[in-house]
């Protein structure tokens, strides 16, 4: 609980363009796209909540837990003053959600940086040194839930019932065990994923570490842009591949999934007719952004928790799908494609969706999970490599030299 001196402060610092290289602990949260963004460590205070309301619950236990400290926040801008990292589950029936207000926060925004600290003493503290992490050593890979042959089983069945008429997409994702020489430090996967994946979020909290292209939501002074994905291609041609019929319906099941979501939370929105295609390093998607506005008192949490899950990484209708995911994938996702970001007091927040990533196990061991979606039109096999093709964000972070 906080005591009677408790204060958070944030301060305008020099300029900081390598935030993935300052957390001096392990212990890392962040949230970093193209040298914005945040990096925390140390916490000030945790919680880890169950069930369907998790999100709300996290919302308000974050509204109590600042409410009566005193602020002095000499920035003010989204991201600055009180500031909780959140993951979320994917089903939260199943898994745990996590809110953590760090005691040291780096941001940075195109304006300039700051640190925010919060605690007794909390005063202007001196920025930590660079730090550059090794590097886990050679990686050993194995199986995880279903190997390959029984994962193309699934992928063959789900496409059985969707034929048969009730179900129209459902998102499949497959696990693989990474195991290290030396322990994995999360600070060394930030600092690859951001070199890497500029036009992806890294984000990392309580072990789950990734760079995500999909946004769920960022919401600042009441403006709200999504960035939908879903429909994939990799290799020569995958530009034009990518507009496929059986992409561009895997596409407008998932963008039609979080328009209809956000139309709830929303007083005007803007939703584009047709996708545009975004080019990754590993895979191109087709995309869709959605902007709109929110009425006062609407913050991120509420609408992370309107929006997910989309039929990016759930499918249509979402209970079938997500009861079908439940019994084909036989894997509990965990917090992987759960919402994962950051919100502030004033109601701000991004949300990415924790996709291209890996759940730390232990020291030396991670689980790197992928999904693709599935729909009438798609083969097991081909589903197999866009796994495979996703699966090297991960693959690539851990052990770069095997390039
Ligand atoms: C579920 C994942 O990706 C989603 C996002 C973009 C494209 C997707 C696809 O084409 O299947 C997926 O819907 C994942 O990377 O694990």
């Amino acid at each position: 609980m906080p005591g009677p001196n408790t204060r958070i402060v944030t301060t305008p610092v020099s300029d900081i363009p390598d935030l993935a290289f300052r957390s001096p602990s392990p212990e890392v949260f962040s949230w970093l796209k193209d040298g914005h963004g945040l990096i925390a460590w140390g916490e000030y205070a945790s919680v880890r909540l169950n069930g369907t309301e998790a999100l709300h619950a996290g919302e308000a236990w974050f509204a109590d837990q600042t409410a009566d400290l005193e602020l002095d926040d000499q920035v003010r801008r989204p991201g600055t003053g009180a500031l909780a990292f959140v993951s979320g589950a994917f089903d939260p029936d199943r898994a745990t959600t996590s809110f953590v207000i760090p005691s040291h926060i780096l941001g940075r925004d195109e304006f300039g940086s700051w640190m925010t600290t919060i605690g007794d003493t909390a005063s202007p503290h001196a920025i930590p040194p660079r730090v550059e992490i090794d590097g886990p050593g050679p990686i050993t890979y194995g199986d995880g839930n279903l190997d390959a042959a029984d994962w193309m089983e699934a992928v063959a069945e789900a496409v059985r019932r969707i034929k048969a008429g009730r179900l129209d997409k459902v998102v499949l994702a497959r696990d693989i065990m990474a195991i290290a020489e030396q322990p994995i430090d999360p600070r060394f996967l930030i600092q690859q994923l951001t070199s890497a994946y500029h036009s992806c979020w890294t984000y990392s909290v309580h072990g789950l570490v990734g760079a995500t292209p999909e946004l769920l939501l960022r919401l600042a002074a009441g403006h709200v842009y999504s960035r939908v994905l879903a429909g994939t291609e990799w290799g020569e041609g995958a530009y034009e591949r990518v507009q496929s019929p059986k992409n561009r319906e895997e596409h407008a099941y998932a963008a039609r999934s979080a328009a209809a979501a956000l139309e709830k939370v929303t007083i005007r929105l803007d939703v584009p007719g047709e996708p545009k295609v975004l080019t990754l390093p590993n895979v191109v998607h087709l995309a869709t952004e959605i902007r709109g506005d929110v009425a006062d008192g609407i913050g991120a949490c509420q609408v992370a928790a309107a929006m997910h899950p989309t039929a990016a990484v759930g499918g249509t209708p979402t209970d079938l799908a997500v009861a079908t995911i439940t019994e084909l994938e036989g894997l509990n996702r965990g917090r992987y494609a759960g919402p994962v970001g950051w919100i502030d007091s004033a109601g701000n927040g991004e949300f990415g969706i924790a996709l291209r990533g890996g759940q730390l196990r232990d020291d030396h061991t991670m689980q790197l999970i992928a999904g693709c979606g599935i729909v009438a039109d798609s083969n097991p096999a081909t589903e197999l490599a866009e796994s495979m093709s996703k699966l090297v964000v991960m693959r690539d972070a851990l052990e770069p030299s095997s390039n």
